[in-house]
């Protein structure tokens, strides 16, 4: 058996299936930042990674929706595509300044949706407040997005979680709302 969070998770599964967004991408990317912004739409940055599984449930006047992180570091990778057939979107964070590491992100992403031709994604291009962040039309090439598939509903935006304490940017609120709006859809 696996770690309690997993059986816990599991347990919790079968209520809510067809329903959740899993919000994947590597370590420290901002996942649980963005989540936490677009549950309050007050900024806090995240200070711990995620040690297993991160739920955040967000109501709007067009949908409610319930929100799967999954932590990124090495370990947690595994329980990734676990997650995926049942989910409803995947939401896709990068941080858009770790040069490095972009050919694992666009590996691990690509990896992940090769299964499923139609299963909607949003790339949240995360820290463009930061100097030397590549410009949307950079990480669209850095992950190879037009290699994503033709039937795929795909959506690319770019997001900053601010210092803590102020108003979300506007480019989150526009995250929130397409992510509404792709889900009242979908159902
Ligand atoms: N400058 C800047 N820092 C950010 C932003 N979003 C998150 N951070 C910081 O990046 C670090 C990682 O953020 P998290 O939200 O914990 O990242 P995560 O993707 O949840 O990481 P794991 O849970 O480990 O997979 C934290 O120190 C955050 O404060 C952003 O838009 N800009
Ligand atoms: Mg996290």
């Amino acid at each position: 058996p696996g770690p309690s969070w997993e059986q816990a998770a599991w347990r919790s599964w079968g209520e809510v299936a067809g329903k959740q967004i899993l919000v994947l991408g590597l370590d420290g990317a901002g996942k649980t930042s963005v989540l936490h912004s677009l549950a309050t739409s007050h900024v806090k940055r995240s200070t711990a990674p995620t040690e297993g599984i991160n739920a955040v449930c967000i109501n709007t006047e067009e949908a409610k929706m319930e929100f799967l992180e999954i932590g990124g570091s090495e370990s947690l990778r595994s329980y990734w595509k676990m997650y995926l057939p049942r989910v409803l979107m995947l939401i896709y964070v990068v941080d858009s300044a770790d040069h490095e590491r972009f050919p694992l992100a666009k590996q691990l992403l690509h990896q992940l949706i090769q299964n499923d031709s139609t299963l909607p994604v949003v790339i949240l291009a995360n820290k463009q407040d930061l100097k030397g962040a590549y410009c949307i039309t950079d990480i669209h090439d850095a992950l190879a997005l037009s290699e994503m598939g033709d039937e795929r509903k795909m959506f690319l935006i770019g997001t900053h979680v601010a210092e803590d304490g102020s108003e979300i940017s506007s480019s989150m609120k526009d995250a929130k709302e397409l992510i509404a709006q792709l889900v009242s859809e979908t159902q």
